[in-house]
């Protein structure tokens, strides 16, 4: 089902939730920590979501165990070296990793600031190794408030230059995009793009709300779109793109099965949505899954997955010259 010509991408990918088991038990033992399971076979159900989680606060639960054992800057590095090591085993010609500055220090009390050095570094080796090309998107974990957002958005901007887009990502319900104004505010001065995480767990105003007043130009997961006519029309005519993430949001129970999901319905409508993975480690899959598994589960034919393959370049943030470059590379191989 991946077309071969074109440049695969995977533009909705949380660093941070695509942490390998393996890793996580390496670098418990690493710097002698408390692990729930001394086995990769036991320890594979406290890190990975096997059936639906109740809601998206419970599923997120599931990332915890990942961050607990970055005790060292080193070990930031690490996770996210493997995750273009990841990506290029998969077939990923390009990666939009997003990671949570704060959410990956607060365990061991990093510098913020020096997590995101770390997470560039290794992203920077990965991708000297292996041939694939990445953007980083910074996220600011809206489940520990606004204060804790901004120390993160504090060190985003130290780094400004190696970050391509801000994010708000966690518990939705809990932390509305209205208490983040002047974060976005901020990140648009320093002249990056935005993408926010909404209509996920909340309804369609949660979308409206970050396009209008947060400045998205485009939605992660963006699934409550589809209640909304006016929205779903606005969607297309503004070119704002959907990144779907079709098995996480069943695991989260955001939508109750494949068939029920609302991405077909987004490409019928002419809106421009894209296969992606979101957390792959945690969900226990890879992008050739929602591919050629769960894109046809949900009912796409194979010219819309083909149309959903071109939406991911054309919705990545990058130059219009840098996507052909990508296309014409990818048509030479
Ligand atoms: O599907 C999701 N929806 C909302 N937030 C998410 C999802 N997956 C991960 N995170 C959040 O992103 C940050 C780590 O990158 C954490 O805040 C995690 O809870
Ligand atoms: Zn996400």
């Amino acid at each position: 089902m991946i077309d071969l010509s074109l440049p695969l991408t995977d533009i909705h990918r949380h660093l941070d939730g695509n942490i390998r088991a393996q890793t996580i038990l390496d670098l418990g033992r690493q710097y002698n920590l408390p692990l729930p399971a001394e086995s990769l076979e036991s320890l594979i159900p406290h890190v990975q979501v096997t059936a639906s989680e109740p809601d998206l606060v419970s599923f997120l639960s599931k990332l915890d165990w990942g961050v607990k054992v970055l005790a060292t800057l080193d070990a930031c590095r690490r996770v996210a070296f493997e995750n273009i090591e990841d990506a290029a085993r998969n077939g990923l010609h390009y990666v939009e990793l997003r990671f949570s500055p704060g959410y990956m220090a607060m365990n061991h009390g990093l510098p913020v600031a020096g997590v995101v050095e770390a997470v560039i570094e290794g992203v920077r080796q990965g991708c000297d190794a292996f041939d694939v090309q990445a953007r980083l998107i910074g996220i600011m974990s809206r489940t520990f408030g606004e204060s804790a957002c901004l120390q993160e958005l504090e060190a985003l901007l130290a780094h400004r230059d190696r970050i391509a887009a801000i994010d708000l990502a966690g518990d939705e319900l809990g932390f509305p995009g209205s208490l983040f104004l002047s974060h976005f505010n901020r990140a648009r001065d320093a002249g990056w793009h935005i993408t926010v995480h909404a209509g996920e767990a909340a309804g369609p105003e949660s979308i409206w709300q970050a396009i209008r007043e947060l400045g998205a130009e485009r939605i992660g997961h963006g699934v409550k779109a589809v209640e909304d006519p006016a929205l779903m029309d606005f969607l297309v005519q503004q070119r704002i793109g959907i990144e779907s993430c079709l098995t996480s949001n069943i695991q989260t129970s955001t939508v109750s099965s494949l068939a029920a999901h609302p991405l077909k319905t987004f490409l019928e409508h002419g809106v421009l949505a894209s296969l992606n993975t979101d957390d792959p480690a945690v969900q226990g899959v890879d992008i050739i899954h929602e591919y050629n598994i769960a894109a046809p589960q949900a009912g796409l034919s194979r010219e819309q997955i083909r149309q959903a393959q071109i939406n991911g370049l054309e919705m990545a943030f990058l130059t219009p010259a840098e996507k052909q470059a990508l296309r014409d590379k990818v048509a030479r191989s």
